[in-house]
């Protein structure tokens, strides 16, 4: 059994200390959490050990009558990996003290590259990752670009990739983001920094982004261009994309017109808190003009990156190849919903998956 740490319960903490909770070979060893709040209140009655994040506050969560198991210390000295999901910018301040416990880390996207051994995208380096101390799952977008990137630059290379992100403003908890009445180039001068992140990734591939930041919670959009070596037909790219298991090509079938109806979909089918693990592509987005593909796809900001961070502890540690962990990931967080819905649209009956 892997014994994980999370340090910062929040948006993604808290999703993936779920997801480490489902695996056969991992133990939630407990999570790190500032104070006592409404998530430090259900992460108790999920029966996950609370340890305080900062030492000087322990005696608020006595005060709540919340039983602490010990200091974030504690959970890091216990723990044979720990999951870093505090804001950005804290996970770097906090690589001192895994280094000095000797535990390794994984920090998430809003980290820069240079304060880990190697970012990390499942499906893309995960054998690079194998022993590493710190490693760094990029950020939703980043994850998202890289997981198309990945089967068509394989299959058909890519010569140059082109995508403007149309970020929403906020998560729908967050009620101090913004903008509430706005469009905003985000950042204005090209490129966002997206495309040096997807670069982290694959250094070779040549891509240009550009950022919007709009009023809308639910989901990001990107609006993507590749020019390919070859000019396969929609027909091909829509088979390819279809078999990647972190890919939900949406039928037509299903009348999903936006982010809206998709987060209705996933709540319809059951996920826990409606969530989209895998990049949503609209099929009849698919189009080719020549060498060029076009495609929309949405990015679910708050889950896509969880299956990667629990494929990540277990490239940390050695304890399983690639292709092992991403199936064991899929199947304990029952990500294969969509995939097989999808599957039997397109082909009529399942078909091995990322070939
Ligand atoms: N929310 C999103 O859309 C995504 C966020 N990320 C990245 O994940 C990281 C975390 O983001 P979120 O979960 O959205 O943030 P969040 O603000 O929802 O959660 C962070 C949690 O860490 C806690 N925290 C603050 N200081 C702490 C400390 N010193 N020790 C322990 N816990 C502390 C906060 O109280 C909060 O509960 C960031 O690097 C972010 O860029 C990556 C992908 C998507
Ligand atoms: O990783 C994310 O976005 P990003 O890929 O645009 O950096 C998350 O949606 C967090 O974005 P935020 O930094 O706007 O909260």
């Amino acid at each position: 059994m892997i014994r994980v740490g999370v340090n910062g319960y929040g948006t993604i903490g808290k999703r993936v200390a779920d997801g480490i909770r489902l695996q056969p070979d991992m133990q939630l060893i407990g999570v790190a959490k500032t104070r006592p709040n409404f998530e430090a209140e259900t992460a108790a009655q999920k029966g996950y050990p609370l340890y305080s994040a900062i030492p000087e506050r322990s005696h608020q969560f006595t005060e709540a009558g919340l039983d602490l198991h010990g200091e974030v210390t504690d959970l890091v000295d216990e723990s044979d990996v720990i999951v870093d999901a505090t804001p950005s910018g804290v996970g770097a301040e906090n690589c001192s003290l895994y280094e000095a416990h000797d535990t390794p880390a994984i920090l998430q996207g809003g980290e820069s590259p240079d304060t880990v051994d190697e970012s990390f995208v499942a499906q893309a380096n995960y054998d690079d990752a194998v022993g590493a101390d710190l490693l760094r799952v990029v950020s939703c977008n980043t994850t998202g670009l890289s997981r198309l990137l990945e089967p068509i630059d394989r299959e058909y290379g890519v010569d140059k990739a082109r995508a403007t992100l149309i970020r929403r403003g906020g998560d729908p908890g967050e009620t101090d983001r913004g903008p509430i009445n706005d469009i905003l180039p985000d950042p204005v001068t090209l490129p966002s920094h997206h495309g040096p992140d997807v670069q982290t990734i694959f250094p070779d591939v040549d891509i240009d982004t550009l950022g919007v930041t709009v009023p809308a919670t639910l989901m990001h959009l990107h609006s993507v261009n590749l020019t390919l070596e070859s000019a396969p037909s929609v027909a091909a790219i829509a088979d390819l994309l279809s078999r990647q298991s972190r890919l939900f090509v949406v039928p037509p079938e299903l009348s999903i017109d936006g982010t809206a109806k998709l987060k209705e979909f996933a709540k319809d089918a059951g996920r826990p808190r409606g969530d989209l693990w895998e990049n949503c592509l609209w099929e009849e987005s698919i189009a080719m003009e020549g060498n060029d593909l076009y495609l929309f796809q949405s990015i679910h900001q708050e889950a896509n990156v969880v299956p990667e961070n629990i494929d990540a502890i277990r490239a940390l540690v050695g304890h399983k190849t690639a292709a092992e962990s991403i199936a064991l990931t899929n199947d304990r967080l029952g990500l294969n919903t969509t995939q097989q819905y999808t599957r039997s649209h397109q082909h009529g009956s399942p078909q091995p998956a990322d070939d």
